[in-house]
């Protein structure tokens, strides 16, 4: 399942961070690049420091109470998250995300967008399923989440610089199949209750998602 959710952050908080975004220092995104993806990442990211500990604690926050987050992600730990920019000419080739970052197991890799459309041309985070490559290029706001397995690049930015949050999470729930049934079964017992409260049909969904929880959550 590769969920795009829009506008999960508030225009004011997402304001705020870019204003703050703008005193501070970036550095350079090889850094954090493993030894095959380095020469392909030419981008920036934000350094460490207090300031910068404080954006990211503001932007996961809000990310994590926005609905439907929790439901796809089912957080185990998050393994790393931080902010990268992509000034005009910078993108990020094909490459896989490390299955282990800081002794973490990654399931799910996320890019929550942090600037307008209007404020980049390119910049489209392409993800390769092996049936073919599908593109999104994030609005301000908006996040793509999608399983760490696939092969995926961002592609140069044209014009205007992109910023955005991308962290990766280990999951309570390792397999991306079971996620997706969790997810949208939790979402008919939502729904089932909303339109016709604790009927039988709302117990009989609601005990099978109950139950294959139980059955597929990580020791
Ligand atoms: O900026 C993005 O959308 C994704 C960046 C990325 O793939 C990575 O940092 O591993
Ligand atoms: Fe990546």
């Amino acid at each position: 399942m590769i969920l795009h959710l829009q506008q999960v952050i508030d225009s004011d908080t997402l304001q705020a961070v870019r204003d703050k975004l703008a005193t501070l220092t970036f550095t350079d995104g090889k850094l954090t690049a493993g030894w095959a993806a380095k020469p392909l990442k030419q981008n920036q990211q934000l350094g460490s420091g207090k300031a910068a500990d404080a954006v990211l604690e503001l932007l996961l926050k809000r990310f994590r109470s926005a609905a439907g987050v929790e439901a796809a992600l089912r957080p185990k730990q998050f393994a790393r998250v931080m902010i990268n920019r992509y000034q005009q000419g910078e993108f990020y080739g094909m490459h896989m995300d490390d299955a282990l970052m800081a002794g973490i197991r990654t399931d799910i890799s996320f890019t929550l967008g942090l600037t307008s459309l209007a404020d980049y041309e390119g910049g489209a985070l392409t993800i390769d399923d092996s049936s073919g490559q599908r593109s999104w290029r994030l609005d301000a706001g908006d996040v793509l989440i999608y399983p760490s397995h696939f092969l995926h690049q961002v592609e140069p930015v044209t014009a205007g610089e992109r910023l955005a949050m991308v962290g990766w999470v280990q999951s309570l729930v390792r397999d991306p199949q079971q996620r997706e049934i969790l997810f949208d079964l939790q979402a008919a017992v939502k729904a089932e209750h909303q339109a016709n409260g604790h009927s039988e049909q709302f117990f009989r969904l609601s005990k099978s998602y109950q139950n294959l929880l139980r059955r597929w959550l990580d020791d």
